[in-house]
């Protein structure tokens, strides 16, 4: 035969954790702190790089509670960012770009003696030429600790470490408003990309975030089951006050009052470029849901939660958590 189906591959939905026996006599027993680089944060779990969901008042937001975050790249005065958040003494967190404009944003923060303790490569595809190149010219040029995304296997984390990064970020094409898998048929179910790519992280020791996908509350502790050591999550986050996104209001045939939504676009969305061009990503309305505030905590409680019912007291033990898949 020429060619055979690879494997079957597995999401979020398609597993299960098992549960042990819990060894805490309070679910607050359980610490859902993380350590990334030299900085510690109170949960592992952030909002995605992306316009609709963080402007600079959500990082701030996020980054005076203890919370990690990352800046999107469009358009965006790093300068001005980086400063702004560093006087007030927080973390500042950026994404760049692969290309030459990132090289001559980056030569302007060096201008201005500013070193952003976190950088994130944002690229669809990192494993590629650009991205390989752009790490080195970071790793050259500043100490900030560098995370590099998106990838979707060991392979692929194994080149990207070896380039430079501190981090490795993976999912591709596991969106909810991504349409790459629509338009180029290309896509990793995200357990079976966790379970791949940690299988080099954790020996390396390589920090892993697991992007994208996230639809339950209960799929963050899978993806730590799975490997992970952080979660991004984009439409989680994007439907609340702090958010980014436009909040739009739309009167539903039968109704009397109006219903209100946020705007949610993807990066590579028509919206997002400005053109139609290289499109793979869209624009949807998700419900508006006021302050994050009761996310925040409700995320929190429930990873607790899950940790508790591995029998652990920390968010690393979930790693021991046994898999059950139920498809
Ligand atoms: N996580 C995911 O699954 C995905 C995320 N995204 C997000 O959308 C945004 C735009 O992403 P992206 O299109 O990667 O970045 P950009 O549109 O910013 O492209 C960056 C540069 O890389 C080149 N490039 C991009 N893709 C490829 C490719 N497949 N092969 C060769 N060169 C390439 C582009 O050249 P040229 O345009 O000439 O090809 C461009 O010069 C990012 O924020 C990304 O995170 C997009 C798709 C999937
Ligand atoms: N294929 C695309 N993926 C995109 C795009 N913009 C962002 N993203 C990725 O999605 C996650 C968020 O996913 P969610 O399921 O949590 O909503 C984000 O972090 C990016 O990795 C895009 O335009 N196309």
């Amino acid at each position: 035969m020429f060619k055979t189906v690879v494997a079957r591959e597995y999401n979020y939905q398609d597993v299960y954790l098992r549960p042990r026996h819990t060894v805490v006599n309070s679910r607050k027993e359980c610490d859902t702190s993380v350590t990334l680089g030299r900085h510690k944060f109170i949960m592992p779990v952030y909002p995605s790089n992306m316009k609709s969901v963080v402007n600079v008042d959500t990082c701030e937001f996020l980054a005076r509670r203890g919370w990690f975050y990352t800046m999107h790249r469009f358009n965006v005065e790093q300068v001005e960012f980086v400063s702004y958040m560093q006087e007030n003494g927080l973390v500042a967190s950026i994404s760049i770009g692969v290309n030459d404009d990132t090289i001559a944003q980056l030569k302007q923060l060096q201008v201005a003696g500013l070193t952003p303790e976190f950088m994130t490569l944002d690229i669809a595809n990192a494993w590629c030429p650009k991205a390989e190149r752009m790490i080195k010219y970071v790793k050259d040029h500043f100490e900030s600790f560098l995370i590099v995304g998106n990838i979707a296997g060991s392979d692929a984390a194994r080149d990207v470490h070896a380039w430079g990064a501190d981090a490795i970020k993976a999912g591709i094409a596991g969106g909810k408003v991504c349409i790459t898998k629509n338009k180029t048929g290309f896509h990793r179910p995200m357990v079976s990309t966790i379970l791949d790519c940690a299988s080099y992280t954790r020996e390396a020791g390589v920090p892993l975030i697991a992007d994208g996908g996230i639809v339950e509350h209960g799929d963050i502790a899978k993806a730590f089951a799975c490997g992970a050591n952080l979660v991004m999550a984009g439409s989680l986050f994007a439907g609340y006050d702090q958010s980014a996104g436009n909040i739009i209001e739309v009167t539903i045939d039968g109704q009397a009052s109006p219903r209100a939504f946020k705007e949610y676009y993807g990066s590579a969305s028509q919206y997002n470029k400005g053109e139609y061009k290289n499109v793979e990503g869209k624009k949807i309305l998700i419900d508006y849901r006021g302050n994050i505030e009761r996310l925040l905590n409700e995320l929190k409680e429930d990873l607790q939660s899950s940790i508790s019912y591995v029998g652990g007291t920390k968010v690393d033990d979930l790693i021991h958590a046994e898999i059950i898949s139920i498809s």
